[in-house]
């Protein structure tokens, strides 16, 4: 908990402030203007993967109220915006054609950004894989690193000095948890042999876009993870080595690959005969020097040893817990004890929490357009009070992006979980900014002193 020492600690001055998206999931209108669709297009057209049947084709129609959203994040005194691109707006077959209305949209918004005062964080790949390579075998091809090198570099040529922060990939680890070992996300495989395949091919990928982005990008480019705290549900030996394979397999695998050139020695014991031996020459690609790293943050797990895959771990619910919609327990104290950890494992590498937010359950739109959502305020409070902390030990912490700006399609749950700090009614499309908008916008003004 806050200390005198870390209580009066301030944000950096030019701590970039702002607000996330992702492509998919605020566009709408993915086959518009010679666009080819991608794995959740495919996804969320085939019945039964997606909550109350919903898809991505309206979304919040962003592909046609972009104007009026970046003015809404002027409203807000936004610094940065945080989006991701189409591939497959862009490279309708994956590789080859460059459709020109895909890479104009996305010069349009930036120069949007830009002309109201707002850095763009441009992701290349946000989950949303071109169907096309997928059909070819998608991250389970080693091919796939040249193609997203050869993507990263159609934008990079396009937008770069414009776009001066670039994220190759966010959060590989769900990425192949969710799209090949669980299913549940796109394109919803279920194999422990593919997996770890999935997770190299990611990670070359990585590489491959890094390298092309040295050869022409004159600006910074960094990758983008998901980690979660493990913490034993007892003292016990077993909760223990629990821990130690939950926090390898989610917080240490990725990072270690693009930051150390190797992956944690627990993989091989948690996937077992699906754990391939790569070659050096891999690594050699893999671990491309970064200019920063981001970081979404979310939750903790406390963890128990228990039967399950591949992990033998389970989470453990908090009797005394606040959890969010998504069930995910609300423990700011776990982005200071991970923030601290990147800091002393990989050598305080600049930094940016480039997601942080919560789905809970909003009320109405009130008289006078207003939506109290108080629970979600007391999130961000404590959870920018936990990075004020990080700080404080010395974590280079460069920015914060809140997930999200706009209620959108929370992937295979739909539109039935609402992250947005703006309202977004889908049948009108109407944008109403909630109370936690509006105590953001505070935040940002004051760059962190209204906290
Ligand atoms: O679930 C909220 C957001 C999601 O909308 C973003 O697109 C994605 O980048 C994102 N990543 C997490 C991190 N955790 C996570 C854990 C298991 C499954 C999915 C996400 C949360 N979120």
């Amino acid at each position: 908990m806050p200390n005198s020492a870390t209580a009066s600690a301030r944000f950096p001055d030019g701590f970039l402030w702002g607000a996330a998206t992702a492509a998919h999931q605020i566009e709408g209108s993915p086959l518009a203007d010679g666009a080819g669709p991608s794995i959740w297009t495919r996804f969320a057209h085939t019945p039964g993967m997606i909550v109350n049947g919903d898809t991505g084709d309206i979304a919040c129609d962003h592909y046609h109220r972009w104007k009026q959203d970046v003015a809404l994040m002027r409203e807000l005194g936004l610094k940065a915006y945080r989006f991701s691109t189409s591939w497959s707006r862009i490279l309708p077959e994956g590789t080859g054609r460059v459709n020109q209305a895909g890479l104009d949209f996305y010069s349009r918004l930036v120069d949007e950004l830009l002309e109201n005062g707002i850095e763009p964080l441009l992701t290349l790949y946000h989950w949303d894989l071109p169907a096309a390579l997928d059909d070819r075998g998608g991250w389970l091809n080693r091919d796939i690193a040249q193609w997203f090198a050869e993507y990263g570099d159609v934008l990079y040529r396009a937008l770069d000095g414009r776009v001066k922060k670039w994220v190759t990939l966010n959060e590989p680890w769900v990425v192949t948890d969710g799209g090949y070992l669980h299913g549940a996300l796109a394109p919803g495989h279920r194999s422990k042999y593919e997996t770890p395949i999935a997770t190299h091919n990611l990670m070359r990928a990585h590489g491959a876009a890094v390298q092309a982005y040295r050869a022409t990008g004159k600006h910074e480019i960094g990758l983008v993870v998901n980690i979660e705290p493990k913490y034993p549900a007892s003292d016990s030996a077993d909760d223990a080595a629990a821990v130690k394979r939950a926090h390898a397999y989610m917080n240490e695998q990725y990072l270690d690959a693009a930051l150390l050139g190797r992956y944690p020695p627990e993989l091989k014991d948690i996937f077992g005969d699906a754990w391939p031996q790569w070659p050096q020459e891999d690594f050699d690609l893999i671990r491309q020097k970064l200019d920063f790293i981001g970081i979404n943050y979310y939750t903790r797990s406390v963890t128990k040893a228990a039967q399950s895959y591949p992990l033998d771990a389970a989470v453990v619910k908090q009797p005394l817990g606040t959890y969010t919609e998504t069930g995910w327990e609300v423990f700011p104290q776990g982005l200071v004890d991970l923030l601290v950890w990147a800091k002393d494992r990989y050598g305080n590498i600049p930094t940016y929490i480039t997601e942080n937010g919560a789905a809970f359950f909003d009320p109405p739109v009130a008289e006078g357009g207003r939506i109290r959502d108080p629970l979600r305020i007391d999130y961000l409070q404590k959870h920018l009070g936990a990075i004020r902390q990080a700080i404080a030990a010395g974590c280079d912490i460069r920015g914060y992006m809140v997930w999200s700006l706009l209620d959108n399609m929370e992937w295979s749950l739909g539109y039935s979980k609402r992250f947005g700090i703006v309202h977004v009614n889908y049948g009108t499309q109407e944008r109403t900014p909630k109370d936690s908008a509006h105590y953001y916008s505070k935040i940002v003004a004051s760059n962190g002193a209204s906290l």
